[in-house]
């Protein structure tokens, strides 16, 4: 779907043009003539200009000058009487994807040709763009607390209603994002993900909406924002608590008016662009000590999901740790391990204050550690559930497991295997799933013992 531009002087060329194109769903705007042409590409963000090159008064070849000077990257085709090639030729010289000579004799051509512009255009876009993945993660797999989160998923998917997720970091909120966004309307349309907590107040303001040449020392071209990048999809809004008063501002006129500036811009553009954020932080609270917007706040929560934390999802750990096993061993190269029934009690009994990304780093990590076939507890080094369980438990700091490196992990479970066989290093070796040789170099290594 792409937003196209016609411009023809001859009334039944442009409702001809535009008949035949609306037939792929793009939305279509006409003008009749190029001065026409130009006020209208610098009052919105088009993708395509489909122009006649003889019109009275600014004609094709100048409009395209003058849009190439201006938007580099909107696709020009022309529209070239029959004979005069040579025009055509200049034009795409000037930077036009493609010509057609008049009379078109018919629809299929012309949107073939669109189609395959419209397609360039993205690819200019792409490295920008996240796209959604196509493998997608099952959200649940069976669990009664993840039941009714995965039916609002589901119901609100089908609307253009804002979503808010709200969960402990690592419960997997992109995950259902995208989600939502597979299972909407919109799935053939980008997904543009953006993370508030990572960039600095300025980058993350020019990442959102763009900016024009000269904007502030550094923007040397005009940068298209992920905002115009999402226009007919769905824009995630990660960790959107993180958000600085000045952004959460602009945020919200996008938001209430479907319309924004690029930083040092002028040029109104509009979007059309479902909108999802995710926070781990209570944003009541911050209302209440000042740091977020109220009315923002309520554009945001529309439609609130809480996404329940991995130790109240019992039910999901098993089948979670099998597939995220998987998928470690297949990066890894080596053969899917299993785990042992202890391995498997020690998972199910873990705190997993990380949640679903703690999950996927332990499993990793065990697979690293493990030389055998099967993946036993002292390769997983959970983090037992305290009981009672707290309230509100902290987000994970990593402090305990995270932040050790590799050597140092393993280091520590030599050592407590070695505590626990009484010191016989055949035994140890064998619980560690390692050769006798193999432990002995690695004792050496950490000089252990
Ligand atoms: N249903 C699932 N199946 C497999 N993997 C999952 C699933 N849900 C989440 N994950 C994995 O868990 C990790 C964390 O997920 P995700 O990034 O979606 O969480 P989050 O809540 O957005 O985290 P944060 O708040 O820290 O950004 C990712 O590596 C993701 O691939």
């Amino acid at each position: 779907m792409g937003r196209i531009l016609v411009v023809d002087d001859e009334e039944g060329v442009r409702s001809f043009l535009a008949e035949s194109l609306e037939l792929d769903g793009h939305q279509i705007e006409e003008a009749a003539s190029g001065e026409e042409g130009l006020e209208r590409l610098r009052a919105k963000s088009f993708d395509l200009v489909l122009t006649d090159l003889r019109m009275p008064g600014m004609g094709g070849m100048q409009l395209l000058e003058k849009a190439q000077a201006e938007q580099p990257e909107v696709e020009f085709i022309v529209l070239t009487a029959h004979g005069n090639v040579e025009n055509a030729v200049q034009a795409m010289k000037l930077g036009a994807f493609d010509f057609i000579q008049k009379p078109v004799s018919g629809p299929a051509e012309l949107r073939l040709l669109a189609n395959r512009a419209l397609e360039r255009r993205r690819l200019k876009d792409q490295a920008e763009v996240v796209q959604a993945t196509a493998e997608a993660p099952v959200l649940s797999y069976g669990d009664p607390a993840m039941t009714p989160v995965v039916e609002a998923l589901r119901k609100v998917a089908r609307t253009h209603a804002t979503v808010l997720l709200l969960g402990e970091s690592g419960t997997g909120k992109e995950v259902a994002a995208r989600a939502i966004h597979r299972m909407s309307d919109r799935a053939q349309g980008p997904f543009v993900a953006i993370n508030c907590a990572t960039l600095s107040e300025g980058l993350l303001e020019s990442e959102l909406f763009g900016h024009e040449k000269g904007a502030f020392t550094g923007a040397t071209d005009r940068k298209r924002g992920r905002i115009e990048l999402a226009h007919g999809g769905t824009f995630f809004l990660d960790e959107v608590g993180e958000l600085k008063p000045a952004i959460q501002a602009r945020l919200l006129r996008v938001l209430q008016e479907r319309a924004f500036e690029r930083v040092g811009g002028t040029r109104t553009l509009e979007v059309d662009v479902r909108w999802i954020a995710a926070t781990h932080r209570d944003l009541r609270g911050q209302i209440a000590d000042g740091t977020f917007r109220e009315d923002l706040y309520h554009r945001l929560s529309v439609f609130p999901v809480k996404l329940p934390p991995l130790r109240e999802r019992k039910g999901d750990i098993l089948p979670l740790a099998d597939v995220l096993l998987a998928r470690a061993c297949h990066e890894l190269k080596r053969p899917v391990l299993k785990l042992s029934e202890a391995a498997k009690k020690e998972l199910l009994g873990g705190q997993w204050t990380g949640n679903i990304r703690e999950l996927a780093n332990a499993l990793e990590r065990a697979a690293i550690l493990s030389d055998g076939e099967i993946l036993e507890p002292w390769h997983l080094l959970v983090e037992p559930a305290r009981t009672p369980a707290p309230a509100a438990a902290p987000a994970a700091t990593g402090a305990e497991t995270g932040a050790m490196t590799l050597e140092e992990m393993e280091r520590r479970t030599i050592e407590r295997v070695l505590q626990e066989v009484g010191g016989n290093r055949r035994e140890a070796s064998e619980r560690l799933g390692i050769g006798l040789r193999t432990l002995y170099e690695k004792l050496k290594r950490y000089k252990i013992g």
